[in-house]
């Protein structure tokens, strides 16, 4: 039994199926959980010692490389300073003004403490501001663990509910709760324009990921995202953008810069707090200023605006706006993807790619799904056996096909290489 396991066995005892939270379990891919002792770059060491190429980095925040030193450098001055005031500082003004410069459809931001904080406010927000209650989310996209968010939900809910029912994806859910939530296919423009028809006045909101990455990446059509938009405007319902992932990972302006589409609410999270727990939602300031204190939508947060949290995002913003930055998380990443369909090709299985700034996917298929349905057809098993060779040669790969895959700037041409080498050898055994 090696260390890994031994600490598998003792977090069992204590913590519910030994994880903090439900995909690091490897439900899906089956064996134990690598426990990570130490991060440095592009790698990380687990328990035993061993060195593994990390392609998840912390499931997207860690996109200037683990334990970069800029970063680490900026927390531990904010943490001389404490680690919290439950009062206001200058450093979450900075932060804010570099948000709404960067993302220009935010004119103004509230910080919390999580993706599933800021799905959650900017709904109830949504809900405030128009008086409806009705939302629309889409098959196998998660938008974090808030009740009325967990339907045909994707990440770790696809891989232990069944997901395909139009019931609540979790336990502890009252069907009364989700009765608001309505749920449409991904890219399904036909469903979108019926549902507009009969009940577009009741819609308060329409929640998406604008590149969903909780059920594999899956990229959205323009007619879709232009029908979404132009029928959410018509119908005075929120368009919310959830960029918890894509927020400063696919470009510096996230999705809806490379989509050219301009949502009334965004969320953020991941990349936003440099990997501390820090997220925020924004926006239009006429629906910003619902909010308490100035309006009655109610929200807040003891850690909200964390000041080391802050220092850590700030001082990620910084680095990923520097000249050149995206174009070369953006190649890296392509080229990645690129040698794992060569390699694919070469050993005869069936194998599609595709990725956007530092995410990516990977499919057993034929070609790149554009829905959920079609992520649920390619061949699991095959995946599966994939990862554990991958894991084996020290790439760690989401453990799960219904994840995306995310690099870091410090994945430069000899980490791509062993990847590789390592996809080469792994192709070839399935
Ligand atoms: C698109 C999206 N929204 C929301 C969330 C929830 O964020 P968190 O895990 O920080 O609560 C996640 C990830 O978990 C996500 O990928
Ligand atoms: N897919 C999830 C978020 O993006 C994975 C993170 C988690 O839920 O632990």
């Amino acid at each position: 039994m090696g260390k890994n396991d031994i600490l598998f066995e003792r977090a069992q005892k204590t913590i519910p199926g030994g994880v903090n939270s439900p995909v690091r379990a490897f439900r899906q891919v089956g064996g134990t959980p690598r426990f990570v002792a130490k991060a440095k770059g592009p790698y990380f060491w687990d328990a035993e010692g061993t060195r593994y190429i990390d392609l998840i980095m912390s499931w997207g925040p860690m996109i200037a490389g683990h334990a970069n030193p800029e970063v680490v450098e900026a927390v531990k001055q904010a943490a001389e300073t404490s680690f919290s005031y439950g009062a206001p500082t200058e450093g979450e003004i900075e932060l804010a003004e570099r948000i709404c410069q960067l993302v220009p459809s935010i004119e103004q931001v509230r910080m919390v403490s999580s993706g599933t904080e800021a799905t959650m406010s900017a709904l109830r927000l949504a809900r405030g501001h128009t008086g409806r209650d009705l939302i629309i989310k889409f098959e196998g996209c998660y938008h974090g663990h808030a009740d009325s968010l967990l339907v045909k939900a994707g990440s770790g809910l696809l891989t232990f509910a069944d997901s395909t029912q139009n019931a609540p994806s979790s336990g502890g859910v009252p069907q009364d709760l989700v009765k608001h939530t309505l749920v449409l296919p991904y890219n399904d423009v036909q469903a979108l324009k019926e549902v507009f028809v009969k009940q577009g006045d009741q819609v308060a909101a329409v929640i998406i990921e604008p590149f969903a990455g909780n059920m594999n990446l899956i990229k959205p059509s323009k007619e879709f995202l232009s029908t979404l938009r132009q029928l959410t405007s018509e119908h005075g319902s929120v368009l919310i953008y959830d960029e918890v992932m894509t927020g400063f990972r696919v470009a510096l302006g996230g999705a809806q810069s490379l989509q050219v589409i301009t949502p009334d609410l965004t969320c953020l999270g991941k990349v936003m707090g440099g990997g501390m727990p820090m997220a925020a939602f924004g926006g239009k300031k006429e629906i910003m200023s619902k909010l308490a204190p100035l309006g009655n939508v109610y929200q807040a947060g003891t850690l909200s605006g964390n000041p080391v949290a802050v220092a850590a995002g700030l001082k990620t913003l910084e680095i990923i706006s520097r000249e050149g930055f995206f174009d070369c998380l953006t190649g890296q990443t392509e080229k990645l993807m690129s040698g794992f369909k060569l390699a694919a090709d070469e050993a005869g299985v069936p194998f599609a790619v595709d990725s956007v700034g530092g995410m990516f996917g990977f499919y057993f298929a034929n070609e790149v799904p554009t829905s959920f349905e079609a992520v649920t057809k390619t061949d699991i098993e095959a995946f599966k056996k994939f990862f554990h060779l991958m894991l084996d040669q020290g790439v760690y790969l989401a453990p799960s096909a219904y994840e995306a895959g995310f690099t870091s700037i410090t994945h430069d041409n000899g980490v791509l290489e062993e990847i590789i080498t390592a996809a080469k050898t792994a192709f070839k055994k399935l």
